[in-house]
């Protein structure tokens, strides 16, 4: 089996409120995004497909193909429109993330020929995506940034064999990173307000339990959680992991970015992608 990928790229606008709610319950449960005048998003949606190689035209299936039928489809129902206002779906369930990529799952996955349909991730911005995969359900990612320095230094090893596993991250003092931290969530969108969990509560959380503590400290000199730990990212993925589980019951993967090319996941004690 094979899988490909192809971005495909549209604008909506929408607002989240439920019609039946005042307007202070609107503020309340979905904050800005109540506006009822609406705001909008450049969507990047990438759709990721999987089928047999076809041995004579060496391809799975054209891209040129899934552009045609899946930017056809979000250029006629979704560009340039105000979805709470001009599509029929979403008059009366809220264009939530989480409800625009199971609208897109359901609609994208019959019309795709000679491949099927594997996973649908859709962003809202830099810092937010959804997706759906086959048989799986729906998942929330938000990125969140941290500055921290760290040692990389185990204490079960000596000084020499640190110095030949680590180099130049053995450095006494430490050294430092942008830390990206992803967070992801999976779960049914609830059907009333069309989210996995309240954005407000997860960054909430995030803060308060891993980015206060972490945010310009040093991992192995300023915090509790690293003590007798070495702060490799693989370390820092778990340990964050298991710091937010007990608030985050939906929680499904962190992934954590030490540098532009270094990425590390966990998934949680006995779970694999
Ligand atoms: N398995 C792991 N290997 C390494 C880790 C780690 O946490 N787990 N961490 C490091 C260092 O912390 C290091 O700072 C990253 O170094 P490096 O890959 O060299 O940094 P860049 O991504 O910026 O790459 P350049 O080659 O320097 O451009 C090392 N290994
Ligand atoms: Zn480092």
């Amino acid at each position: 089996m094979l899988y490909l990928s192809r971005r495909v790229d549209f604008s909506s606008m929408h607002s989240y409120r439920n019609p039946k709610w005042s307007d202070e319950r609107n503020q309340e449960v979905f904050g800005l995004c109540s506006n009822p005048s609406g705001h909008g998003h450049d969507y990047q949606l990438e759709v990721m497909v999987k089928g047999a190689l076809n041995e004579a035209s060496g391809v799975v299936v054209n891209t040129v193909d899934i552009k045609k039928i899946v930017g056809g489809f979000v250029d006629q129902e979704l560009d340039g429109k105000f979805l709470n206002k001009e599509h029929p779906h979403f008059m009366t369930k809220i264009p939530t993330t989480e409800n625009l990529v199971t609208y897109l799952w359901d609609a994208i996955s019959p019309k795709l020929q000679n491949c099927e349909l594997h996973r649908l991730r859709l962003h809202e911005n830099p810092f937010l995506y959804a997706e759906k995969e086959e048989e799986k359900m729906v998942r929330l990612t938000r990125k969140y940034h941290f500055s921290a320095a760290h040692r990389l230094h185990s204490d079960q090893l000596s000084d020499e064999e640190n110095i030949r596993l680590f180099g130049k991250c053995n450095n006494p003092y430490g050294h430092g990173h942008n830390y990206y931290l992803e967070v992801t969530v999976e779960g049914i969108p609830d059907p009333v307000t069309g989210m996995i969990t309240d954005l407000s509560y997860l960054d909430e959380i995030v803060d308060s339990v891993v980015l206060n503590k972490f945010d310009h400290k040093h991992l192995n000199l300023d915090t509790s959680e690293f003590e007798g730990l070495n702060p490799t990212s693989e370390v820092a993925a778990k340990v964050m992991y298991d710091m937010l589980s007990p608030y985050l019951p939906n929680l499904y993967k962190i992934g954590l970015w030490e540098t532009e090319k270094n990425y590390f996941e966990y998934m949680g004690p006995g779970v694999s992608a």
